[in-house]
């Protein structure tokens, strides 16, 4: 199903109208790194994080409430993490949440170079269980064209193993499901929220299978044509890890993808993809982009999601997924990481 987004003027809305911020059973309080005028502690939980890709290192329109510079057990993350804040329309109190900047602030790291473990980590350790993932995407069918937006629903791994892809290893072995990379409710919530946004001629393809490739540099023609083989919508070289490890978190995660190019399999003399293209194409619907992410925002902090917020279906799965490995053989530096990360799981 298609639809079409026009420009809208919503104002960001990112609080529960009946419940008001959404709470958190820990606060939290991490050593951050001071900023120029901007607080470095933030004692609130948060429940809902955007990580921003290619184009997109800010969501501007909402209070920068603190910049928090994390250290976990996997390192620091790709960028410090934003806390946002909007007042709510209704109860006015303000909702927080979360932006990392998945490249770095200056897009310092390459694909394979992301901090994937750290980033999910430090947003899981805040309260976050719920993300929703940007990214600037090739298209490898026809009908779905530079500037449009696909919600997808799969994923294909065409990355290397040579990214670190778990936090259940070293002594801690850990399975979990991955049938549906991406969460259906949460997906549903954003495909309603984009249609939401029809008109002006942009158009949201409801469903689709994201490549993700290795990079940095682009397919060949010959890989290309396989993957549109294969049944793949779109192509891009930062879903996974990053849809893995969240899962593996317990966290609710669903990637906006937003095309940029045709990749190269084309062959009718049209350009191949390069990196002026994709930043040209983000650049022009960046707004569009913004005010999906901010609908996005907006729709989740109604009392009705709180649970799929809170990722209530997913809590606890890591209890039992992850003790695999018995007493003896778990080393202590494996268990030590993942105490940090789900607290009270493996004591
Ligand atoms: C600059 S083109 C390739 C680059 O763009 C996408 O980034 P992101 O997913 O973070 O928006 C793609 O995955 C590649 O990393
Ligand atoms: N053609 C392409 N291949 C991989 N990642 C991309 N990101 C944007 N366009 C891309």
């Amino acid at each position: 199903m298609v639809g079409r987004l026009k420009h809208l003027t919503t104002v960001y809305s990112l609080c529960c109208p009946r419940h008001g911020p959404l709470i958190c059973s820990r606060p939290i309080s991490i050593p951050y790194r001071k900023m120029a005028g901007i607080p470095s502690t933030y004692n609130e939980p948060v429940h809902i994080a955007v990580i921003g890709g290619t184009g997109i290192s800010s969501l501007p329109g909402f209070t920068l409430a603190a910049t928090l510079d994390v250290e976990t057990p996997w390192g620091k993350p790709s960028s410090p993490i934003s806390i946002l804040q909007h007042p709510s329309p209704t109860t006015g109190k303000p909702v927080a949440v979360a932006f990392l900047s998945r490249h770095g602030l200056h897009h310092e790291y390459a694909p394979h170079e992301v901090k994937n473990q750290a980033n999910i980590a430090a947003l899981r350790h805040m309260g976050v269980r719920t993300i929703i993932a940007f990214s600037a995407v090739g298209s490898l069918q026809e009908e779905v064209r530079p500037r449009d937006f696909v919600v997808p629903d799969q994923v294909i791994d065409r990355t290397k193993g040579i990214r670190p892809f778990t936090f259940f290893e070293g002594g801690m072995v850990g399975h979990v499901g991955f049938g549906d990379p991406f969460d259906k409710d949460l997906a549903t919530i954003v495909r309603k929220c984009g249609h939401s946004l029809e008109g002006e001629g942009v158009t949201l393809h409801d469903r689709g299978t994201v490549i993700t490739m290795e990079g940095p540099q682009f397919s060949t023609r010959a890989e290309s044509n396989l993957y549109r083989s294969w049944g793949g919508t779109v192509i891009n070289m930062s879903a996974l890890p990053e849809a893995k490890l969240a899962r593996e978190a317990e966290i609710s995660y669903q990637m906006i993808c937003m095309a940029t190019d045709y990749d190269c399999w084309r062959g009718d003399g049209s350009e191949d993809v390069n990196v002026d293209m994709v930043m040209a194409h983000m650049k022009a619907n960046s707004d569009n982009a913004r005010r999906f992410v901010g609908a996005v925002l907006n729709e989740l902090t109604k009392e009705e999601h709180g649970e799929l917020v809170l990722a209530k279906h997913l809590e606890g799965q890591m209890r039992f997924a992850g003790a695999m490995t018995k007493e003896a053989g778990r080393t202590s530096a494996a268990k030590k990481k993942l105490q940090w990360l789900f607290p009270g799981y493996f004591d």
